[in-house]
């Protein structure tokens, strides 16, 4: 544990998500100016040393290269997840939802994570399953009394702290303390809703894989523009520059069907192309791809095989 009065903070399996969150949380320790509402709820310590683990060669040097710019109190962990725990105040779980049994049933694990805060990011691992797999046959009270564990879902824009992350609502709820450094650390990296525990898988699909759902319609937009003789490097920024301004106007409190209605002018262009999508069903696609992967979301935790299997 850091003997100063900053915590020590170890991402266990530091990979793509590892990274960007590692990443924003340290570019916000560099470029800190705190509002005065920020500062009501800054948690009395804060992570000021950082431990990153993985195994292979190739991933310590991914994230050396990506998070050395930020000349942060950093030490890369290779394949000695017990040492990086033992270090650690506040654990970031950041591993595949496959391999989190092996990684939490290791030898010195559980010893290790006693008394500490323990957030997960495991897509469709319930807090209870992680529970049941330090403290297998304890209750969650008596588990209470030897960890925190607290399941959150961010997504790939923490990197450039742009992420919606999750937070699952813990009964009994936190210490305030612990709620103050949970949310401090996530909203280094994005916006923040905590939300209630059966919603998590759901909110997998919303946030944790919708940047996906959304490139995808980003480049559609983008080859149509292509189709219609637009250069493809214009046309790819134009159709990202389009959905951030629109994502603008949506934040800023214009409703999306008021929007769509705003733009098209009777027998113009946009309701033209607006009829051509609902021919296409897009909107129903569109919500039923974020139905799916909440099917596929709970799946993720138990080790069912072919979660991705055709359902029809
Ligand atoms: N990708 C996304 O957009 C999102 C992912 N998530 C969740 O985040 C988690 C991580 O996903 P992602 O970052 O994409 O995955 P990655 O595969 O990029 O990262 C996982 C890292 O864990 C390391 N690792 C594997 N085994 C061990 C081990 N035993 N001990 C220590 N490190 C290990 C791997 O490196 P090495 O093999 O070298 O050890 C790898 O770098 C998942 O649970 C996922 O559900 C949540 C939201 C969004
Ligand atoms: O596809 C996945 O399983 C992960 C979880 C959310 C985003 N990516």
């Amino acid at each position: 544990m850091a003997s100063d009065n900053g915590l020590t903070l170890t991402v266990v399996g530091c990979g793509t998500m590892g990274i960007a969150i590692l990443g924003g949380i340290m570019d916000s320790l560099n470029t800190s100016s705190q509002s005065s509402e920020q500062e009501q709820s800054l948690p009395p310590r804060l992570p000021n040393r950082f431990n990153a683990t993985c195994r292979s060669d190739r991933s310590a040097s991914r994230i050396k290269n990506e998070l050395g710019k930020y000349n942060a109190n950093l030490n890369v962990i290779q394949s000695d997840n017990v040492r990086a725990m033992k270090e650690a105040d506040v654990v970031l779980l950041a591993c595949k939802p496959f391999y989190v049994k092996d990684v939490l049933q290791a030898e010195g694990v559980r010893e290790a994570l006693e008394g500490k805060l323990l957030i997960s990011i495991l897509a469709g691992v319930p807090e209870a399953q992680l529970e049941d797999l330090l403290y297998p046959g304890l209750s969650h009270e008596q588990v209470r009394e030897k960890i925190t564990i607290v399941r959150t879902m961010p997504n790939t824009a923490s990197k450039v702290r742009e992420s919606m992350t999750v937070i699952n609502q813990s009964t009994p709820p936190l210490p305030q303390d612990t709620k103050n450094l949970v949310h401090w650390m996530m909203s280094r990296i994005g916006k923040v809703v905590e939300i209630e525990p059966k919603n998590m898988d759901a909110c997998t699909a919303l946030c944790g894989s919708g940047p996906a759902f959304a490139a995808l319609i980003m480049e559609a937009l983008a080859d149509g523009g292509v189709a219609m003789g637009i250069p493809r490097a214009e046309a790819n920024l134009m159709a990202a520059q389009v959905m951030r301004g629109t994502t603008g106007l949506v934040q800023d409190g214009e409703h999306p069907a008021i929007l769509r209605e705003k733009v098209s002018t009777p027998g113009g262009c946009t309701i033209g192309g607006l009829l051509a999508l609902e021919d296409g069903a897009v909107r129903s696609h569109v919500s039923r791809a974020v139905r799916e992967a909440t099917v596929v979301a709970s799946l993720l935790g138990s080790g069912a095989k072919n979660v991705n299997g055709t359902r029809h």
